[in-house]
């Protein structure tokens, strides 16, 4: 190593350092009489280059205070300072080198998610040097020099920075496989769909409203993250509520093969599937759980067994009946009941008594009726063995939280969010946690959000983010299935509840004239109105597809009318759905029907849900919350007409709200 040595005259001055050598450890000063080993970690940055008068001197920052070099000619100092600078960078690169590797390597990992971010930023909070200041000199090697300016370019960077990483991904992302966006669906994605579909954060919500092609984004993410190579198909996890929503996206998937191996299954499936590989077999799965009517049936008996073996039980409960559903004894109707209290055993053994304080004598007194069919059916389930849908969701949540069922996906895709529960979303966290990395991609509409009654929160799809943590909001603000006529009624009419959240929604198609119409019917002609407008739909279109529409399945025509008019205009699409069947469906003209005020009226009158809205999460301020995103589900069925079959006598509050709420796009149908 070359040795630096100061001015002659330094010794005659008291100056202390004679010379100074650079070696692969630090430096090694000469003094008069010994020599002093100084090493680089103890030099905290690199050295300041001074002029003094006529010599220059070399102030170097050291752990125990600064040591001054003096008395070095020009030519001595300026390479002895290159060689400082560059002993003390090459000492660093030996930690910095790898460390910028690794954060290379989480950047290059794709979209640069909160969890990529924070881990990075943890890293760099580890680095005892602040490289901001320092400038890495040019003799370093190109990877050297490189991986210091990576570090310091990171240790500058805030959220902003984040956010323009995660912008130029989705950028290049759009450019490289804007063919396959093209490709995907009879009708290239929007922007906003394929936007939606690269946004890749730790969690993803896709807000959008009917016909917005939420579907269509599901498989195209599945196979952009195939294409861009991110995942494979073993990766991915597509879940959907129901069994027709998986078939149906599975069918979708098996369109393209590349896509055709891709996981769908539906939340019990998942639930049933994690259980039987933890135990190697399959839990049992009680009877009760999947045919309603066995459940009804036995839930009667229960009641009336109740009844016989527990005479204050018995007298309380007649009692109860006479006075809230006006039934006389001696002869209950316990069929009846027990298809009303069902609900109210789920959701007590879902979520747990209320607080004492939220109840009023009346609920209380029903909740102790309603108790002992609770312990029932508990004590019936652990006597056998069995586990109700429930329990298997809670059951397998616990399994993965507890490490015993291995997440191999890396990016789980649900459908339909705003349908979902708390224990479902609470499985959904638990498999994110057990697999780093693991990233959740939800797709909804909290406009359509009407399974509450069984369970769903909508709360967890408008407060995402409080519930799950970092995440990216995307939305799709273009329906192509209904007309600006029909959008203009159903936002308007949903939005009326301010919980709802905004949205903005244009239209595919155009219509000039009105496309929502009111018929005012007479009860018993109701049927006879339906004729005549499928007459009118199919002399406009033979092949027309139409939707008949109820709150209730009893407000639908039978199979026998439904027969007559198929035969009567053979080339009409007709079907006869609930409103809670048609989710998700869509046809040309949809036919409400049944829409009157009362009991069974849309909204329904009931009284006898005061204790499920209690048991059930968070209840709604907003009067019918649930009903009216439920009628919005109806209007948004249509692709171009809606015809809303009115009670002449009685019409549904609804009904009165469009025609005297000043809705512009509503008719009142003449033909
Ligand atoms: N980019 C597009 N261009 C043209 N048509 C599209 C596009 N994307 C979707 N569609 C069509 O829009 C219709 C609605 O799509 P989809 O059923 O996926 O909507 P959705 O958001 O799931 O609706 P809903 O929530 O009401 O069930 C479908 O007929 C679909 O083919």
């Amino acid at each position: 190593m070359p040795l630096f040595r100061a001015h002659w005259l330094a010794p005659w001055f008291n100056h202390p350092f004679l010379a100074t050598e650079p070696t692969a450890d630090g430096l090694v000063l000469h003094l008069k009489r010994e020599r002093h080993a100084l090493g680089w970690t103890e030099l905290n940055a690199p050295p300041m280059l001074a002029q003094g008068r006529r010599l220059y001197r070399l102030r170097l920052p050291c752990t125990q205070g600064n040591i001054e070099l003096g008395w070095l000619p020009k030519v001595v100092a300026e390479p002895l300072c290159e060689a400082i600078t560059l002993g003390w960078f090459r000492h660093h690169a030996g930690r910095v080198v790898p460390l910028a590797e690794s954060c290379l390597a989480l950047l290059e990992q794709g979209y640069l998610r909160v969890s990529r971010w924070q881990q990075l930023k943890q890293w760099l909070r580890q680095e005892p040097v602040d490289w901001r200041q320092y400038a890495p000199p040019i003799a370093l090697t190109d990877r050297e020099r490189a991986a210091f300016e990576l570090v310091a370019t990171l240790m500058a960077a805030d959220e902003g920075w984040r956010e323009q990483c995660c912008q130029d991904y989705c950028k290049q992302a759009l450019a490289e496989y804007g063919a396959l966006f093209d490709g995907l669906e009879a009708h290239p994605l929007t922007e906003a769909q394929r936007l939606a579909c690269v946004v890749d954060e730790d969690h993803n919500l896709v807000l959008a409203g009917a016909g917005c092609g939420k579907t269509s984004v599901m498989a195209a993410r599945t196979a952009f993250l195939l294409a861009s190579q991110q995942a494979r198909a073993g990766d991915l996890l597509l879940l959907a509520f129901g069994n027709e929503a998986a078939t149906e996206m599975s069918e979708r998937l098996a369109r393209r093969p590349e896509t055709a191996s891709v996981k769908t299954s539906t939340f019990h499936a998942l639930g049933l599937m994690i259980l039987s590989r933890v135990a190697g077999k399959s839990p049992r799965l009680s009877p009760l759980a999947q045919q309603e009517s066995s459940r009804i049936d036995t839930f009667a008996g229960w009641l009336e067994q109740d009844c016989q073996q527990d005479e204050h039980y018995g007298v309380q409960l007649h009692d109860w009946l006479r006075r809230h559903r006006f039934q006389v004894v001696p002869q209950p109707d316990y069929r009846r009941l027990a298809r009303e209290w069902a609900p109210l055993v789920a959701a007590l053994k879902l979520y747990g008594e209320p607080e004492p304080e939220e109840l009023t004598p009346a609920l209380s007194e029903q909740l102790t009726l309603v108790r002992p069919l609770l312990h029932r059916y508990q004590q019936h389930l652990a006597k056998l063995g069995e586990i109700d849908f429930d329990d298997m969701i809670e059951q397998a949540t616990e399994q993965v939280r507890r490490g015993r069922f291995e997440v191999l996906w890396r990016h789980i895709l649900v459908d339909e969010f705003q349908d979902i529960s708390a224990p479902r979303a609470a499985l959904l966290q638990a498999l994110r946690d057990a697999a780093p990395g693991l990233s959740l991609f939800c797709v909804g509409d909290d406009w359509q959000a009407i399974y509450r009654f069984s369970g769903a929160d909508v709360s967890l799809t408008t407060r995402f983010v409080e519930h799950f943590g970092a995440s990216r909001i995307t939305r799709l603000d273009k329906t192509f299935r209904f007309n600006n006529q029909i959008e203009k009624v159903a936002s308007r009419f949903v939005t009326r509840n301010p919980a709802q959240l905004p949205k903005t929604l244009g239209t595919h198609h155009r219509s000039d004239s009105p496309s929502v119409h009111v018929l005012p019917v007479d009860n018993d002609s109701q049927m006879d109105t339906v004729s005549r407008l499928l007459g009118q739909i199919a002399a406009n279109r033979a092949d027309a597809s139409v939707y008949l529409l109820a709150r209730f399945r009893f407000g639908l025509p039978d199979d026998a009318q439904l027969a007559g008019w198929r035969r009567r205009f053979p080339e009409l699409k007709l079907e006869a759905q609930t409103l809670h069947g048609a989710k998700g469906k869509e046809a040309d003209c949809v036919i409400m029907l049944g829409l009157n005020r009362g009991k069974f009226g849309f909204p329904p009158e009931q009284n006898g849900s005061a204790l499920l809205e209690l048991l059930l999460p968070e209840a709604e301020a907003f009067p019918h919350a649930e009903e009216r995103r439920l009628f919005y589900v109806g209007l948004t069925r249509a692709r171009q007409q809606v015809f809303l079959l009115a009670d002449r006598q009685i019409p549904s509050p609804f009904i009165k709200e469009l025609l005297e709420g000043g809705y512009p796009g509503v008719s009142r149908w003449q033909g």
